[in-house]
């Protein structure tokens, strides 16, 4: 409301400026006895300076206030959808190109709330005003100068069009970069050990080469028709003082009005300009906010029930019934299936239709994808009972990790069902649900903060001593009271100053605090050294009692002592039982088995596995 009434009053200088100026000229300078007087009409202009320079300082505050809280909220929305969004998302996505949407396309639409677009709405209210006073002054001449306006909105239509598609190239082609930059980023010792900088340096030139062409593109247009407005302008200027001039010379205008008339042309074509001049602007933030709606329209596919049941404790008892789940994942194509596919590169993006008469509503053009499927899991039925520990092992790729990804519904099953103490943990409410559940995995992120924080983070008004007592259970205590600062300490990015063996106890006193009645196990104690694994393991052991507790271990010495052995293949449950009935089995258990032991014979692990 401020920006409207502040904007209002910023056209009372320049609309009434010229008219004051044909009362200088014609009355006051050509002595007519109208009353009007230097002395007045200068202190008019000085009063009109002085508001203007006053409520321009005041709308230009309102305005960035405005645009800086306005894009904060879309951040904010955005991150919050984002949270919301299954596994599914971000295994098609790379982190990076979330990154930009999030940083990227919202900064990008600020533009569109800032003062130079705000402006050209006022200025397009400016243009209705000077046209109606050129009307006023001379309705034949305004008629000869505008004339050529219709010609300059088909071609501003036109290239319009042209420019908004530039644009999505140039803000795909900024997600692919920024995909690549985070993966190269984050696996930079990897870079650096394969000596491969020089070839990473020359992707980079590649997509960035091809930013700049899509970017020059979306300019050069913008810049034709800053220069067709510049021309229009110009034109009509021409006009003017060629068919006012005479006019004048023959006594049917006064040459007031013929100076008031230029001006107000001028503010007829002045806005009109500089809307070209700011097109690219408006046109590049419109398909940055285009990308955030993009984002913001994918439906969450794992979401809470209608009426979700509330739990606030459970049994911790698991039945899987009859659960199947495809994996389908899209990738990117060529829109010519003859042409050889670059990832890297976006191909340059135009509209359908080569000519325009109506601003036409143009829609992104999704870019070409197949779509891959993978069966994960057929038909896995299997009950686990409170408390019990659950081993899934098997050969890599059978399935194991996908199964239990469905317990706190990180995706949810195609077929079949999940239960929790007999009900479909589909019926409950997500966040109660995740709240019984705790999860360690092999590579455990810790986020960048302290050590409390971080063993906190399930519970961040834990007391001191609940942490404390998590630290001592997962063998973390008495490392991390050596530091200087103990639980204060503030860690890198990622944990990246601990040792894998402190992370993952960090992890599972993470876990322990959280007090879960399900835990879930993922490989985590496969990457530790021995010393680090028997730490970790009797940390584990402390974690895992009176909880059901699902395992998955290549190393088959961490789960002889489970109640059931899940052996899964290829998607299936080739058998299940405990350790000693899968080994009279004699099937795909006891031949895995088998194989660790033969590997491990040297080191004299047979007695350690069997002990
Ligand atoms: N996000 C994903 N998108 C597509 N396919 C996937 C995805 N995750 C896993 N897969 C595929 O699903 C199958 C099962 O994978 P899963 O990770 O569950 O196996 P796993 O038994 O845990 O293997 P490992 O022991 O090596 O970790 C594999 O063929 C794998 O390629």
């Amino acid at each position: 409301m401020a920006i409207v009434a502040l904007g209002l009053l910023q056209f009372v200088v320049p609309l009434t400026g010229p008219w004051l100026t044909k009362i200088l000229i014609d009355d006051v300078l050509g002595q007519s006895d109208s009353g009007w007087t230097l002395q007045r009409v200068v202190t008019i202009f000085a009063s009109l300076y002085a508001l203007s320079v006053v409520v321009t300082f005041a709308r230009n505050n309102v305005m960035s206030r405005l645009g800086a809280r306005m894009v904060a909220g879309i951040r904010r929305q955005l991150y919050e959808h984002i949270q919301k969004l299954s596994q599914r998302f971000y295994d098609s996505r790379q982190v990076g190109s979330i990154l930009s949407r999030v940083i990227n396309d919202v900064n990008g639409a600020q533009n569109l709330v800032g003062s130079n677009v705000i402006n050209v709405a006022f200025d397009l209210i400016m243009v209705v005003f000077a046209a109606c006073f050129l009307f006023s002054l001379s309705w034949k001449l305004a008629l000869l100068s505008l004339w050529i306006l219709p010609i300059y909105y088909l071609t501003f239509t036109n290239l319009n069009v042209r420019i908004r598609f530039a644009s999505r190239s140039v803000n795909r082609q900024m997600e692919r970069i920024s995909g690549v930059l985070v993966e190269r980023i984050s696996g930079m010792k990897i870079v650096q050990s394969f000596n491969r900088e020089q070839t990473e340096l020359a992707r980079f030139d590649k997509q960035s080469d091809q930013h700049v062409n899509h970017s020059m593109s979306a300019q050069m247009l913008s810049n034709t028709l800053g220069r067709i407005s510049q021309t229009v302008g110009y034109s009509g200027t021409l006009i003017t003082w060629s068919v006012g001039g005479a006019l004048v010379l023959k006594g049917h205008m006064t040459v007031g009005s013929l100076i008031a008339f230029n001006a107000y042309l001028g503010q007829l074509y002045g806005p009109i300009q500089r809307f070209a001049e700011v097109n690219v602007t408006i046109q590049n933030a419109m398909t940055n906010i285009e990308r955030i709606f993009e984002v913001l329209d994918i439906e969450p596919d794992v979401k809470n029930a209608d009426n979700p049941v509330r739990i606030g404790s459970c049994k911790g008892d698991i039945r899987f019934e009859n659960v199947s789940f495809t994996y389908e994942t899209e990738l990117p194509v060529p829109k010519d299936p003859k042409a050889v596919f670059d990832p890297d590169i976006i191909e340059r993006q135009k509209p359908p239709k080569s000519f325009y008469w109506l601003p036409p509503k143009t829609k992104p053009d999704p870019l070409p994808t197949t779509t891959e499927s993978r069966i994960a899991l057929k038909g896995i039925n299997f009950h686990a009972k409170p408390g019990q520990v659950i081993a899934l092992v098997g050969p890599s790729g059978a399935g194991k990790s996908t199964l239990i990804n469905f317990i706190p519904r990180f995706y949810d099953v195609d077929e079949g069902a999940v239960y929790l103490d007999g009900r479909n943990i589909k019926e409950y409410d997500i966040y109660d649900l995740r709240k019984q559940i705790a999860v360690v995995l092999q590579d455990n992120i810790l986020f960048s903060g302290t050590v409390y924080e971080n063993i906190a983070y399930g519970r961040p008004d834990a007391p001191m001593q609940e942490v404390y007592e998590a630290a001592k259970a997962a063998n973390a205590h008495d490392f991390v009271s050596k530091w200087e600062k103990g639980y204060d300490t503030v860690m890198g990015e990622r944990g990246v100053r601990l040792s894998g063996g402190q992370k993952q106890r960090l992890a599972i006193a993470r876990a322990l605090l959280k007090n879960p009645r399900i835990l879930i196990l993922d490989e985590a104690t496969s990457a530790l050294d021995a010393e680090s694994e028997e730490l970790v393991t009797e940390a584990l052991n402390n974690l895992m009692k009176n909880r059901t507790t699902f395992v998955i271990a290549h190393r088959l010495a961490t789960v002889v002592r489970a109640d059931q052995i899940i052996v899964m293949d290829n998607g299936e449950v080739a058998e299940a039982g405990t350790h000693e009935q899968l080994l009279r089995k004699g099937g795909l258990y006891k031949d895995l088995y088998e194989k660790q032991l033969k590997a491990m014979r040297p080191k004299g692990m047979k007695q350690m596995l069997l002990s």
